[in-house]
C-alpha cells in the first residue's frame, strides 16, 4: 500500500483551517473581497459532496445595504423572541451576545437548496428526504474552511425565520435558504468560539461522545481512548509539533 495521504505541512494546513475556523460576529472589517477570491470560495462550496450528486445548492451574493437592513429586521424580530426562551441572568446574559454581523461584513451570501434539484428520484435519497439539506451543509462547511485559509471570517445568522428570508430574497417556493453567511476580512480569529470565550457554553470533551459497538456499551478500546485524550486541543497536528 503506498500512502495517499498529503505531505505534512499540507496536512497541517488542513488541520490548522478546522481547527482556527471561527463564526465570526464582532470582528468583521469593511475592507472589500476581491470578486478572483469569492469565486475561490464559491468553487470551494460547489465541490462539496451531494447526495445523488445532486449539488441542491444555489448561492445569493448580497451587497445591497437595502437587502442587509431587511435581513436585520428580520433578524432583531427573531431574536428578541429568542431571548424570552431564558430568564433571569441567562436572559441577560443572552441580549449581550452578538450574533450576527450581517450590516458590518461587506458580503452576505445566503446558500440555499433546491429541494427539486435532480427530478422526483434523487439517487440516496429516498428514504433520508433531509439528505438534500445536509449536502447543502456540506457545501457551507467547505466554504468556511477555504475563507479561514484565506484569512475571511464567515459568520453564520439562523435567528431568523425561513420563510420570510425567502420572500426578502425572491426565492422559488421550492428553494430552502440554508444558510445565511456573513463574510469579510477580520481584525482577528478569536483563539475559541465566541460563545464560549462569553462562558455561554463550551466545548464538550470528545472521550465522552464516544460510544464503542453500541450507544450502551461505552468505548472499549483502549488505544483509542488514549489516543484521544493525548489529542485533546485538536486534530491533527500541533502548530509546534
Ligand atoms: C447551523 C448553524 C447555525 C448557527 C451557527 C452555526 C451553525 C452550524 N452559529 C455559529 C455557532 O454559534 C458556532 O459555530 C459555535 O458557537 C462554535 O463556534 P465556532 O464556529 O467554532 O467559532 C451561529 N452564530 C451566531 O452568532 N448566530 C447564529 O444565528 C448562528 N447560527
Amino acid at each position: 500500500m503506498t500512502n495517499q495521504g498529503f505531505p505534512d505541512e499540507q496536512r497541517e494546513g488542513l488541520y490548522r483551517a478546522i481547527r482556527e475556523r471561527r463564526d465570526v460576529r464582532s470582528q468583521f472589517l469593511p475592507d472589500p473581497i476581491a470578486p478572483e477570491i469569492l469565486a475561490r470560495l464559491l468553487q470551494a462550496a460547489h465541490l462539496a459532496p451531494s447526495v445523488g450528486f445532486m449539488q441542491p445548492w444555489d448561492f445569493v451574493v448580497i451587497d445591497s445595504l437595502e437587502i442587509k437592513h431587511a435581513v436585520k429586521a428580520l433578524y432583531q424580530q427573531a431574536n428578541a423572541a429568542a431571548a424570552n426562551n431564558y430568564e433571569g441572568d441567562r436572559a441577560a446574559q443572552y441580549r449581550r451576545l452578538k450574533l450576527e454581523g450581517i450590516v458590518d461584513s461587506p458580503i452576505n451570501l445566503c446558500i440555499t437548496c433546491d429541494r427539486q434539484r435532480g427530478g422526483p428520484h434523487v439517487l440516496g435519497r429516498n428514504t433520508m428526504l433531509e439528505t438534500d439539506l445536509f449536502s447543502t451543509c456540506l457545501a457551507v462547511q467547505n466554504l468556511w474552511l477555504a475563507a479561514r485559509a484565506e484569512g475571511i471570517g464567515v459568520g453564520w445568522v439562523s435567528i431568523v425565520e425561513p420563510s420570510l428570508l425567502a420572500q426578502v430574497l425572491k426565492l422559488p417556493e421550492h428553494v430552502y435558504p440554508v444558510a445565511y453567511l456573513c463574510l469579510g476580512y477580520v481584525s482577528e480569529f478569536l483563539p475559541k468560539p465566541e460563545l464560549e470565550i462569553a462562558g455561554w457554553r463550551s466545548r464538550l470533551p470528545l472521550e465522552q461522545l464516544l460510544h464503542g459497538n453500541t450507544w450502551t456499551g461505552g468505548i472499549d478500546d483502549d488505544a483509542l481512548l488514549a489516543a484521544v485524550r493525548g489529542n485533546q486541543d485538536g486534530a491533527g497536528i500541533k502548530p509546534n509539533d
